[in-house]
């Protein structure tokens, strides 16, 4: 018999829990288990590795989106199962930036709309790249719908939303957030106790190191790759570590000590 989306999620959700021990928070590292410590990068060393990816071992960015905005949309699906979204039906906005955390954004609204969610996707800044552009069309033939603003009030969006995915900037976000987007990431702080945010790879607006304390904070964090330092500051629900596609030269080059993934898992959690 096939098993419901929610009886899935709770058995990977409960695998997940058993095979990593509660992490204790250390500056820029956190415990994973007695043999691994993983370790926060650094903005550089974080656009280091990527290119590396790219370079060295030939990846290319379609591939490495893919399994990144994946693994966010199972991320997703584990803290937050559709079925338990009642009160707007499982509406999630997912508001993306202008480089690669965006397309990420885009690759994770196609899976949770395959996840028996319902995406609606804000992309005030779309760059005229054939890959942006693919990753538009395909959410569009999907049916997603495009909204062209956020609301002005507030009830705009806790009346339309459950879930919001920020997908604005990572890791080669410099601050202060210049206009457009500061405006836009004040309405999104405005509402992050009433709709729960899901941050990929850096909570948006974050300094990549510092973070910044009076930022959006989400209730989400999906790493990718690897946690950046601005996440020893994240004070949410769910650290969850995705993007499981660093071969293990590259791990070891960068001692990055990733802990272990369960199974075929593309995400562990981190706390
Ligand atoms: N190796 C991996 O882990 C992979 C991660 N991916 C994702 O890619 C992003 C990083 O993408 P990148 O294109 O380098 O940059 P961003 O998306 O962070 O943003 C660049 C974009 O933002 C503009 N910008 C920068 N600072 C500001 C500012 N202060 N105000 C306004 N706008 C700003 C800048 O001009 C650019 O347009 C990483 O985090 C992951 O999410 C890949 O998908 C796969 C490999
Ligand atoms: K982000």
């Amino acid at each position: 018999m096939l098993r419901s989306v929610a009886q899935v999620a709770k058995s990977r959700l409960s695998c997940l829990f058993k095979q990593v021990s509660t992490p204790t928070i250390g500056q820029y590292q956190r415990k994973m288990s007695s043999s691994s410590t993983v370790r926060y990068l650094g903005q550089e060393e974080a656009q280091k590795i990527d290119e590396e990816l790219f370079s060295d071992y030939a990846f290319s960015v379609d591939q490495l989106m893919e399994l990144a905005g994946y693994s966010c949309a199972v991320a997703i699906a584990e803290c937050y199962p559709p079925e338990t979204l009642t009160k707007n039906k499982g509406a999630v906005l997912v508001c993306c930036g202008p480089g690669n955390n965006g397309g990420d954004g885009l690759v994770c609204a196609r899976h949770l709309k395959l996840f028996g969610f319902t995406p609606s996707i804000f992309y005030p800044k779309q760059p005229p790249k054939q890959l942006f552009q693919n990753l538009t069309t395909q959410c569009k033939k999907m049916n997603m719908a495009f909204v062209e603003s956020l609301p002005e009030d507030k009830a705009g969006l806790t009346n339309a939303y459950d879930l919001i995915v920020d997908a604005l900037f990572g890791f080669s976000f410099k601050g202060p957030p210049r206009p457009q987007f500061a405006d836009i990431l004040d309405k999104l702080k405005k509402v992050e106790k009433d709709i729960p945010i899901c941050s990929i790879d850096v909570p948006s607006g974050w300094d990549v190191e510092k973070g910044c304390e009076d930022g959006l904070q989400p209730e989400l964090l999906i790493s990718l790759t690897a946690p950046k330092k601005c996440a020893s500051l994240f004070r949410g629900k769910h650290h969850i570590l995705g993007g499981r596609f660093v071969p293990q030269s590259l791990e070891e080059k960068y001692n990055l000590s990733l802990p272990t993934y369960p199974a075929t898992e593309p995400i562990v959690r981190l706390q």
